[in-house]
């Protein structure tokens, strides 16, 4: 769907070129939920303000369905920017208009459809992000997730393929957080929308994206399934963004580590539910001391990660090793 390639945006600060974004290249593919992840300052807002031109790359190109936008003439980059629908941290609404009124802006915008029409899409819409009976209400008089909701509806009004999310929960508690992305989640299964994201928290990528981009100083540092960068990261930035998301401060240096050998273990799916450590203490006899660990789902697929100390006095090491392999569970040995 979304083709970036060599994509470079410089601003120009007291006279001086700034970079923000540095040959990005990228492929967002149709239908899916892709996150772009990184710290403050990386380039995630200016690379998402580039696929609808609300920031215009220095260098390179974006093509969308085949098409370099980078080269649309003003009418067709309006029609373009219909297709493209967009939310904001803030929510951006408009403060003087009702809930309906707000949802109903972008359609009397683009044109096209009778008062009834909009009436109808509007209710539509309002049901759908679960705020029928809030039609009358001004933005004063709602919750910040409410807020969202109507950022939503309004965002999606036109139908769009492409939704871009600018930090929408960051404004939002996490129960908030959590009731806005399952409504993304719904938006895309029940829509067949694309959807790209950008956040610096690893806990929106893990419950609802499918793919991942990590940027740092305005170049994607990393990029795959989530499951995949999430449970082995390469890349320093990502594995210090995964290593704060799971509270990594488990001082593990001070634990005792003569004959022994220590391994990160890693498992998805239904090995997650099956009591793996015990079959292999069990069967091997060895010492197994758990140091740190975390059992919980990525987008709804359980997932399990330790950090265990196996003893090796007697070299048994090579067969916990062994067997946790033949259980297909995927070691990596960190001493
Ligand atoms: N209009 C601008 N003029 C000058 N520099 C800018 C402008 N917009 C962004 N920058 C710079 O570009 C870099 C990337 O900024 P950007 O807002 O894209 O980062 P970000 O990852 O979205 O950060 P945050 O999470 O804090 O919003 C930063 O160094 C920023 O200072």
């Amino acid at each position: 769907m979304i083709h970036i390639e060599h994509l470079h945006k410089s601003y120009q600060v007291g006279g001086k070129a700034v970079s923000a974004l540095r040959d990005v290249n990228l492929h967002i593919p149709k239908g899916k939920i892709f996150g772009i992840i990184g710290r403050s300052g990386a380039g995630k807002s200016t690379l998402l303000r580039t696929f609808n031109l609300l920031e215009r790359p220095t260098g390179g190109s974006v093509r969308i369905d085949g098409t370099d936008i980078t080269t649309l003439g003003k009418t067709e980059l309006d029609r373009l920017r219909q297709r493209i629908g967009m939310v904001f941290q803030n929510f951006s609404l408009l403060s003087s208009k009702t809930v309906g009124a707000n949802v109903e802006f972008p359609l009397k915008l683009a044109g096209g459809h009778s008062a009834e029409e909009r009436r109808r899409r509007v209710d539509e819409l309002l049901e759908l992000v679960g705020l029928s009976e809030h039609k009358d209400k001004y933005p004063a008089q709602l919750s910040g997730g409410q807020k969202q909701r109507v950022g939503i509806a309004r965002a999606i009004a036109n139908a769009p393929q492409l939704l871009l999310c600018d930090e929408a929960t960051s404004a939002l508690d996490p129960e908030t957080t959590q009731s806005i992305l399952a409504l993304l989640a719904e938006i895309n299964v029940r829509l067949g929308l694309t959807i790209v994201l950008i956040t610096h928290e690893m806990q929106v990528i893990r419950s609802i994206c499918d793919r991942v981009a990590v940027i740092d100083a305005g170049q994607i540092v990393e990029t795959g399934e989530v499951a995949d960068v999430f449970l082995h990261p390469k890349h320093p930035v990502t594995r210090s963004l995964v290593a704060e998301y799971m509270h990594d401060d488990f001082d593990v240096a001070r634990v005792k580590t003569a004959d022994s050998r220590r391994l990160r273990l890693t498992y998805v799916g239904d090995a997650a539910y099956q009591p793996i450590l015990t079959r292999v203490v069990e069967e091997t006899r060895a010492s197994i001391t758990i140091l740190q660990g975390a059992v919980s789902r990525i987008k709804g697929k359980p997932y399990g990660q330790l950090l265990v100390e196996v003893g090796d006095e007697n070299g048994e090491a090579a067969a916990v090793l062994d067997l946790f392999r033949r259980l297909d569970v995927h070691c990596e040995v960190l001493n």
